[in-house]
């Protein structure tokens, strides 16, 4: 059997007594495209924090290509967050190549002579891939919120990544735009080849981009100790085969008002 690209193996996460995950177990191939979504506080961030590399489990196993998971960020991970993460000081295009420099000179971030004007040249396509060709020479405070998580992702793909996080990067984002958003994520991981985690707080979204959907929720509860039990993954389904009703559903479990033990009647309703 072949080795899965990714794999978690009974994943626990906790933060002093705090349990955040528990028994997190799965496998990715690489090229999916994974959307998670789940109550707010229940660790969806904190797994993409592990799969870049800043936050270590604290229990169990998370393997790439068969092997740990490097225990900090390197280039085949990129990242992007729902807060514009982008150097206020330069322009676009010294923007996607200071992140390029970060990634090939790492002690200086500097790139010089013929290594800078090829930085520059790449830099500049990735730019009119994500539609900021027109932009080149503006700087963030000029850009419109659609604008800089266009830079922001043409900084993370620039750097070439197998592996793209992304942490809602679309939630601050009026709806028109975060359709144009959507194609462009669409048109990325198939043009790149990417695996994609997204975790959003749009259900439907997650439907839309996703082949497969994960939600986190916490299978025991403890009225009483709200963090003795952590979120696992109650549901992973792949897209093409979710029907109208199981959307309703989980719709429906998301809400707060709604008890967390619902998930466990829900995964045992579909198993
Ligand atoms: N470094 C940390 N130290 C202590 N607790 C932390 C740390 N990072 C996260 N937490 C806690 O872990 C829990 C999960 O946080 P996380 O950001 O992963 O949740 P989330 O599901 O992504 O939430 P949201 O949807 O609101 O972004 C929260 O209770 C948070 O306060």
């Amino acid at each position: 059997m072949s080795q899965p690209f990714i794999e978690a193996r009974n994943i626990g996460k906790q933060y002093g007594q705090d349990i955040i995950l528990e028994n997190v177990t799965t496998t990715v191939e690489e090229g999916e495209f994974i959307t998670l979504v789940g109550a707010s506080g229940c660790g969806k961030s904190t797994f993409l924090k592990m799969i870049l590399g800043t936050e270590q489990p604290s229990s169990g196993e998370l393997l790439l290509n068969g092997e740990p998971m490097p225990n900090e960020p390197g280039p085949e991970r990129g990242i992007v967050f729902q807060q514009y993460s982008v150097f206020p000081h330069m322009t676009v295009l010294e923007n996607v190549v200071a992140a390029k420099g970060f990634q090939k000179a790492s002690l200086t971030g500097y790139l010089f002579g013929n290594e800078k004007r090829q930085a520059r040249q790449e830099a500049a396509e990735m730019l009119t891939q994500v539609g900021l060709s027109h932009a080149l020479n503006r700087y963030p405070h000029e850009l419109s919120g659609g604008m800089k998580q266009r830079l922001a992702i043409a900084q993370a793909v620039i750097c070439k990544p197998r592996i793209l996080l992304l942490d809602e990067p679309f939630g601050a984002l009026d709806p028109g735009i975060r359709a144009d958003m959507h194609r462009l994520i669409l048109d990325l991981w198939r043009t790149h080849k990417l695996t994609i985690f997204m975790v959003t707080h749009d259900l439907k979204e997650g439907f839309y981009l996703g082949t497969r959907l994960w939600v986190f929720d916490k299978l025991r509860h403890d009225p009483h100790a709200p963090n003795a039990y952590g979120a696992s993954i109650t549901y992973d389904l792949p897209v093409d085969a979710t029907q109208d009703s199981l959307y309703q559903e989980i719709d429906d479990q998301l809400r707060p008002t709604k008890s967390t033990t619902m998930t466990a009647d829900l995964t045992e309703r579909q198993t």
